[in-house]
């Protein structure tokens, strides 16, 4: 395997703006153990390549979705050839004093040829217009489906939009002995996406695929602290939704010989990176869980239900989807707890119908703590429907509808709503709102709205 050649952090050169040759950034001495003594050093993580980011103990709610119990990092990189130096991603605003401070240790700013911007969300592009006024003449390299955000990023400060250069997959930027190479991989997390591959010393800069929200000044994966849990809880707060482009992402990354994987949060890979590669293969691939069947569509039914009613037209609508389809349904009770495992049902399930009573105008909690959890999850391709008891105003069911369609999920029949407990001509309706169900996933009227009703 193509190994980097182990280095360790550059020596303190704070306040010199020259920057060390490659002998000086001790390429070929053993790897560094501990971030720097001197707390505003650069560290060598490669062959001409240092780490210039900035640690942020104290975070512990990251993007309103993850609790960041160790805080994080935001990594950034200097990536220094014979003929000039780019850096790579900068760090969230209120760091960028940490992040000059690392960067001048490493380069002049007349040095950087190119800015490579990995995605450009705020906590990696905060420290970027001050970069472009001490860098006025680095090209900013980003992806593809980058510019347009760019704009909306500079508009704030009212900075000149650069020279830009957009990159596609196998796009290269020549710094002279080091090469990097664009890999594009859209939505890992936001649409602009790229991972930058330095094929001479095995390094892929992955932005924020195979990150981590954990604090450690010491780095690397083989000397901080624990942070395995922190890896998975990333991809499932982070990742999951986008499934799909993480295998296509892998597509990209599985067949380099990748001796180091430097990500913008948290350590950086170097002992045995491709073990991060398998995880991710691993928790992007989605398979059938118990009960459902893995060789039938999945086919999910979750409701909750006070006194009983919404529960009776739950099981009614189970026999007319079965009846319809001939598959087993899974029939889900929601309670006030936490909706986890409602949520991996719903992962892998082709059809979800969802029932609640109407409480004070509105669905139940608990149908709305579901809801609100569906972000995390691909759910492209599943039809879904809605159906619910009521006393007087019945507000629910059309709720949870707008919800689903809000979601871009297909909704072919129209929910279903009953007045307190079922009678057996209401059930005969459940049967039939499930037997259309069936008809919508075996493609009868697909694209169209089934009126359930011509089916009973
Ligand atoms: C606390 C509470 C608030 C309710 N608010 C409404 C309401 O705003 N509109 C309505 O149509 N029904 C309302 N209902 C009536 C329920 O929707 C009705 O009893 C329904 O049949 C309950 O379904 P379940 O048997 O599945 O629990 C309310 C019931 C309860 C207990």
């Amino acid at each position: 395997m193509h190994r980097v050649p182990t280095s360790r952090p550059a020596a303190s050169v704070a306040g010199a703006h020259a920057a060390p040759s490659r002998s000086a950034l001790g390429v070929d001495e053993p790897p560094p153990r501990r971030v720097a003594e001197e707390p505003c050093g650069a560290v060598a993580v490669a062959p001409g390549v240092h780490w210039v980011g900035a640690l942020d103990p104290g975070l512990r709610c990251f993007d309103l979705i993850l609790n960041t119990g160790s805080g994080t990092t935001y990594n950034s990189f200097v990536v220094r050839g014979e003929s000039g130096v780019a850096v790579i991603d900068t760090v969230k605003a209120e760091f960028a004093d940490d992040f000059f401070r690392r960067l001048e240790t490493v380069a002049r700013y007349e040095e950087i040829r190119v800015i490579v911007l990995n995605h450009l969300e705020p906590d990696h592009t905060g420290a970027l217009p001050e970069l472009m006024r001490r860098a006025p003449q680095a090209e900013l390299c980003i992806s593809k489906r980058a510019p347009a955000l760019l704009n909306a990023l500079l508009k704030v400060s009212g900075d000149r939009v650069p020279a830009i250069r957009t990159l596609d997959t196998g796009d290269t930027i020549d710094l002279g002995g080091q090469t990097l190479q664009c890999l594009h991989t859209p939505f890992l997390h936001w649409p602009d996406t790229q991972c930058t591959w330095l094929a001479e010393a095995g390094v892929l800069f992955s932005g924020d695929i195979f990150g981590s929200h954990h604090c450690d000044e010491r780095l690397f994966d083989d000397v901080c602290g624990e942070f395995h849990c922190a890896f998975d809880d990333y991809f499932a707060h982070i990742m999951r939704p986008f499934k799909r482009h993480v295998r296509a992402a892998l597509e990209l990354i599985e067949p380099l010989p990748i001796a180091l994987i430097a990500p913008t949060h948290g350590p950086i890979l170097r002992e045995r990176p491709q073990v991060y590669v398998q995880r991710y293969r691993e928790l992007a691939t989605t398979r059938p869980i118990p009960p459902l069947d893995p060789d039938q569509p999945g086919l999910v039914i979750l409701y909750a239900s006070a006194h009983g009613g919404t529960a009776r037209m739950a099981a009614a609508i189970r026999d007319g989807l079965e009846e319809g389809s001939g598959i087993s349904v899974v029939l889900h009770e929601l309670g006030c707890g936490d909706p986890r495992d409602a949520v991996d049902l719903i992962e892998c399930a082709d059809v979800l119908v969802i029932g609640s009573p109407t409480i004070n105008g509105d669905a139940a909690k608990a149908i709305w703590d579901l809801l609100a959890s569906l972000s995390l999850i691909d759910l492209n391709g599943k039809l879904a429907a809605a159906f619910g008891s009521y006393g007087w105003s019945g507000e629910a069911v059309r709720l949870i509808e707008e919800r689903l369609r809000g979601l871009k999920l297909r909704v072919p029949v129209p929910g279903l709503r009953q007045k307190l407990i079922p009678n057996e001509a209401e059930l005969v309706e459940c049967r039939a709102f499930g037997r259309a169900l069936a008809n919508a996933l075996n493609g009868a009227g697909a694209g169209s709205v089934i009126d359930f009703a011509d089916l009973q």
